[in-house]
């Protein structure tokens, strides 16, 4: 068995304490990643595979999380669609964005070699990361990565145009999405072929819909993306955020892990998510943004009872850092959960 707490928790051991790894942990808040920012764009960390290797493994030298995700993001689908993507100071903008055009539609099609730099870092991580450091892979889930293709950016959080087109367009909707499905699984396929160790499935915007509208509609396409990566052989976690009620919707079947957001409860997450699910989560990043220690370890130790009774749980943020996270607090956060005694 693998000598990672990630991989051992994740894959249903009984582990000694629960791993902890951040989501956006390498973009936001390190020294490290703003003073390479300084000489290197975004667009190039994430083109070049020996940027991307080095800025994937710097959260796991300077925060000590047991993983790294992978640094990319989800819009390089639509991109491998065809569509022209700048990312700006406001956010990623695309060029033309989609409206209800069919003939636009029908028009994308997957470019795959626009993905095989992330495969070249995949293997470079593989190779320079230490052994007990797991990597996750990631992709965005089709509905959200919809939301961007029709909006054409998050300049608005609600994606009004993406939401009208769905409810007048199904057949349109239908069609993107299953557009956005087949790439997103032949990428996640190649992720797990070069080696990745859990994959996360993120779908950010999943509030947005009615539960019963998102179950009907997307949970069809989610289940075909997880179904693959878990066929070929790779634990899955899905960030379902904003789903709320709707959780209790999400089976087995779909994911091994739930990531809880921190507008839920974990307590309440785990009364309602079928028991063989783990769960990952949640603690709310913006208390990270305050500089006090002992807000900070009394809202972690919150967490003690959750972890002293929940093996299958994963300690992450309920949502991604933020650059106005304090490095210090992340990496007091990391220290605390590798020291805290959890009596397992
Ligand atoms: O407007 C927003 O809220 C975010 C939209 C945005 C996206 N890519 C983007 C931006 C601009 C930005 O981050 O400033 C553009 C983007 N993606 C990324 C970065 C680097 C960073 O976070 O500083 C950036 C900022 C680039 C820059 O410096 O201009 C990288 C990224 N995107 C993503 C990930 C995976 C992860 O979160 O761990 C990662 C890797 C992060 C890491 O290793 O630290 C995934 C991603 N990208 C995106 C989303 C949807 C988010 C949303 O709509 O709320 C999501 C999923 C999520 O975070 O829940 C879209």
């Amino acid at each position: 068995m693998s000598n990672s707490v990630f991989i051992r928790t994740i894959r249903g051991e009984r582990c000694e304490r629960p791993p902890v790894w951040f989501m956006r942990q390498a973009g936001r808040v390190l020294p490290s990643y703003l003073s390479l920012r300084e000489k290197y764009s975004f667009r190039d960390l994430m083109h070049n595979p020996e940027l991307t290797a080095k800025v994937t493994l710097l959260p796991v030298q300077d925060l000590g999380v047991d993983a790294a995700i992978l640094f990319s993001d989800i819009l390089v689908i639509p991109e491998a669609l065809g569509m022209e993507l700048n990312f700006t100071d406001k956010g990623p903008v695309f060029d033309a964005p989609i409206k209800n055009q069919s003939a636009y539609i029908s028009r994308l099609q997957g470019d795959t070699s626009k993905l095989s730099h992330i495969y070249k870092a995949i293997d470079l991580i593989k190779v320079q990361k230490p052994e007990d450091c797991a990597l996750i892979g990631f992709c965005g889930s089709p509905f959200t990565t919809l939301c961007y293709m029709v909006q054409g950016s998050s300049a608005n959080h609600f994606f009004p145009d993406a939401i009208k087109l769905i409810y007048s367009h199904r057949q349109q909707t239908s069609h993107l999405l299953e557009l956005i499905t087949e790439l997103s699984i032949e990428y996640a396929v190649n992720q797990v072929k070069h080696g990745i160790d859990a994959f996360q499935l993120f779908e950010t915007h999943a509030g947005l819909l009615p539960y019963e509208l998102y179950v009907e509609l997307v949970l069809p396409y989610v289940k075909r993306i997880t179904s693959a990566v878990r066929d070929a052989g790779c634990p899955v976690i899905f960030f379902p955020k904003g789903l709320g009620a709707g959780l209790k919707q999400i089976h087995y079947d779909v994911a091994d892990y739930i990531s809880v957001d921190w507008q839920d409860s974990m307590e309440e997450a785990r009364r309602t998510v079928d028991p063989r699910i783990g769960l990952q989560g949640n603690f709310d990043p913006r208390i990270f943004s305050i500089d006090n220690p002992n807000i900070l370890i009394s809202e972690l130790e919150k967490y003690k009872a959750f972890g002293r009774n929940n093996f299958n749980w994963i300690f992450n943020t309920g949502h991604g850092l933020s650059p106005d996270n304090l490095f210090h607090n992340v990496r007091r956060t990391v220290d605390w959960i590798k020291t805290t005694d959890w009596q397992r």
